[in-house]
């Protein structure tokens, strides 16, 4: 007999529940809300989801055999799912806040060997057991913010050597934490120092010596690359990317983030990446495009607040046709954030997004921009047994309470991880 969990009696349960394939337009908007529901995992599996009485003739005589977690005034939801991280990263950048708010630019700090470059030092600098060990704390972090799953890339080692040793971090991690980690090579994240005055040099490297020893390890499955004008340009991404779908890599870029319309949104497209992320100043011809190749855009509307930008233009996207999913982009320089629950609130107050469209881009459509849209991101039978009880009386609570965490259970995989707002051991 399994081990069997029974979520009871949630006031409001968002099954998320729907047609295969990421939410797009009036399809944002459609959440499978259950009054009074009820919730059964065996052996980590969603097995039932549904009102409460039809959950008691399920359980039947088993109820006595169940872990019973009260749901009573919660509204449930699938776990968050956070498509778009740097999490794996030593050190810490807070003295560019001051700079960049006496004026500096993120990209010139970059250009003066700060920035990516600076947390690369400290990452490099850090043993793979350090690296673990500060980044343990942010997970457990992000699973108190109610995320039980999170991409996270590489990119802050920029050598051979230093890039697997991330990777090899991000894979410790995902069989130690309870959070599940999919790894993304980010090799072409920045130039290096020692590359500054050959930067065609490093893409060589990145192309012939990182990319095979990545996938001869099986440390990723995605690569991304940082297409952005100062950093890497559209031939240069085009030329790594292209190598990467050789090798197997599924594909992701960071796609116009800070320069108007480089074109990273339309290279994306054309490649057939998986999502495009950022797109802050995105064309119209690229969200069309995108549109059309149905490229998941991960919008992170922190990363535009905190770098005191105008964020993407999600309605436009959304109203394109574009599948839209949200992330913390978690990083040391221009996100050091874990908390989805406020990117939900970023979201609708600076892009505009209803309540209802920023759960579907935090959970099913994220699930989707990561590769993981059959197993995880909604409350359906065979589903992964991932759960966030919220202390809150209807979802609309979830963006309005602004920089509350609301979180008071998180299940996963069937077992509670958290309770009352806190970490339970074990
Ligand atoms: O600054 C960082 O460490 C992360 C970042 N990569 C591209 N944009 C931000
Ligand atoms: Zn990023």
């Amino acid at each position: 007999m399994g081990q069997i969990t029974y979520v009871k009696s949630a006031s409001q349960l968002i099954c998320m529940d729907g047609e295969g394939g990421p939410r797009t337009g009036r399809g944002m908007s459609r959440l499978g809300i259950i009054a009074s529901g009820s919730v059964v995992i065996e052996d980590g599996i969603i097995v039932f989801a549904g009102s409460d009485a039809l959950a008691e003739q399920y359980l039947s005589r088993r109820q006595s055999e169940a872990e019973i977690v009260d749901a009573r005034g919660k509204v449930v939801t699938p776990g968050l799912v956070d498509p778009h991280t740097h999490a794996i990263f030593a050190g810490s950048r807070e003295n560019e806040l001051e700079l960049r708010l006496q004026g500096v630019k993120y990209i010139d700090i970059l250009k003066r060997g700060g920035g990516i470059l600076n947390t690369a030092r400290s990452t490099r600098e850090a043993a793979e057991e350090e690296l673990v060990r500060q980044s343990r704390l942010r997970l457990d972090r992000f699973l108190l913010h109610g995320v039980t799953t999170i991409e996270a890339k590489s990119g802050y080692g920029l050598t051979v050597q230093d890039e697997l040793k991330q990777l090899r971090a991000a894979r410790a991690l995902n069989e130690l934490h309870p959070i599940d980690v999919v790894p993304t090579f980010m090799g072409a994240h920045a130039v290096p120092e020692e590359y500054r005055n050959n930067p065609e040099g490093y893409v060589d490297l990145v192309v012939n010596e990182m990319l095979p020893a990545v996938a001869e390890y099986g440390l990723a499955e995605y690569c991304d690359v940082f297409c952005e004008q100062g950093v890497f340009n559209t031939a240069q991404s085009r030329r790594i990317l292209e190598a990467a779908g050789g090798l197997g890599f599924k594909l992701k870029l960071h796609a116009d983030e800070i320069a108007e319309g480089f074109g990273g949104a339309e290279l994306a497209a054309e490649l057939g990446a998986v999502s495009a992320e950022h797109l802050l100043k995105a064309s119209a011809e690229g969200v069309q495009a995108l549109a059309k190749s149905g490229t998941v855009a991960v919008l992170l509307p922190g990363t535009a607040l905190f770098l005191m930008e105008r964020p993407a233009a999600a309605r436009s996207m959304i109203e394109a046709g574009v599948p839209v999913a949200l992330s913390t982009d978690c990083n040391p320089g221009s996100s050091p954030t874990v908390s989805m629950p406020f990117i939900l609130s970023a979201a609708c107050l600076t892009m505009r997004m209803t309540p209802a469209e920023v759960l579907t881009a935090s959970t099913i459509n994220a699930a989707y921009a990561i590769g993981r849209g059959e197993k995880i991101g909604s409350i359906e039978i065979g589903k992964q047994g991932d759960l966030v009880l919220f202390d809150a009386d209807n979802y609309r609570q979830l963006p309005y309470y602004y920089g509350m965490n609301l979180v008071h259970t998180v299940i996963k995989k069937g077992r509670v991880v958290v309770k009352g707002g806190v970490l339970v051991d074990g």
